[in-house]
């Protein structure tokens, strides 16, 4: 049953942790023969420029592997929840997501200066996503952010030549590829909002492939699935995508969800925020989705045609 993935590093990475996982799951002993790896390129992988990105339309980094699911060339695709878009296409679906990692961003810096208040006057970071970019400058607006695309290790190069400053990165991306760095400790979810589903790895298959999904069933993580769902809800109400300046992070206690979300001006100059606390009838993802989605349309209403405007020009 071949899994489907982009060849960055990370990504490949999360893939042998799937592939890893269904063979130990079904007792099999030869990984790479019961579940070999499709690496594929995707059409967000080949463009460089944020500016063509941001015209590309939603689905870059999934379009491709959707392809081969629907071909039956592959039985699963893996993502980044991050990058998926919240509405899929038609005979699709995301039949597990597994454990959260660490969601929140680091802040990578030369000298080792790990909070945004704490950066030089008119420092420059680089981000290739519009959401950092809002947040960083909400905090600090004296930044001089430029653009930053390309993988971890690419990143981490460019910081250390000195062509910036500092650069967020998610810490679930560092900790997967092990290149976490020297204990720096992450940005506090009060301050910094994450991506909708950051740190979360989900797998798709065809709806109609009950033995792919079956398989799946003992990696599927309820509490990672249904915070999930709420914060993909509350980018769902907002048409956003994982290029609007929209940030959402749940947690769940029992029943109890707190689900917190905002949208931003790209300059930082306003945000919208809201947040709840509510008990869920049941540990159900759908529930979850509908309180996100209620949330957003809050925010949404907040916004008005200002909000509207922006996601429409970044989504
Ligand atoms: N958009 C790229 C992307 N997609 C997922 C991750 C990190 C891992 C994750 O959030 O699960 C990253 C890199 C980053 O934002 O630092």
């Amino acid at each position: 049953m071949p899994i489907a993935t982009r060849t960055s590093p990370l990504a490949l990475a999360q893939t042998r942790d799937v592939q890893a996982r269904l063979a130990r799951a079904h007792g099999e002993k030869e990984p790479e023969e019961s579940f070999p790896i499709l690496g594929l390129t995707t059409t967000g992988d080949k463009i460089t420029d944020r500016a063509l990105l941001l015209a590309g339309g939603k689905g870059l980094f999934t379009k491709e592997l959707e392809r081969a699911l629907l071909d039956r060339k592959a039985r699963f695709a893996v993502h980044s929840m991050k990058d998926v878009p919240t509405t899929l296409p038609e005979g699709l679906e995301i039949a597990c997501v597994l454990e959260r990692e660490d969601p929140r961003d680091t802040l990578l810096t030369r000298d080792g200066i790990s909070r945004i208040e704490d950066l030089p006057e008119g420092a420059t970071l680089g981000t290739a996503s519009i959401r950092r970019q809002s947040q960083a400058l909400a905090l600090r607006p004296d930044l001089n952010i430029v653009l930053l695309r390309g993988n971890v290790d690419t990143r981490l190069e460019k910081l250390r030549s000195g062509e910036m400053d500092a650069t967020f990165l998610a810490r679930a991306g560092l900790r997967r590829l092990g290149r976490e760095q020297g204990g720096l400790p992450p940005l506090e979810l009060s301050a910094v909002i994450p991506a909708p589903a950051q740190g979360a790895v989900g797998i798709e298959i065809c709806s109609d492939d009950d033995e792919a999904r079956k398989a799946l069933e003992p990696l599927n993580h309820l509490t990672t699935q249904i915070c999930i769902a709420a914060e993909r809800g509350f980018l769902q109400a907002l048409d956003g995508s994982c290029r609007t300046p929209i940030a959402a992070h749940a947690t769940l206690d029992d029943l109890e969800i707190h689900l917190r979300g905002e949208a931003l001006t790209p300059d930082g100059s306003k945000r919208w925020a809201n947040e709840t606390r509510t008990q869920l009838p049941e540990l159900d993802p759908g529930a979850a989705r509908l309180l996100g989605y209620e949330l957003g349309l809050e925010v949404k209403r907040a916004g008005g045609d200002a909000l509207a405007r922006i996601v429409a020009e970044t989504g």
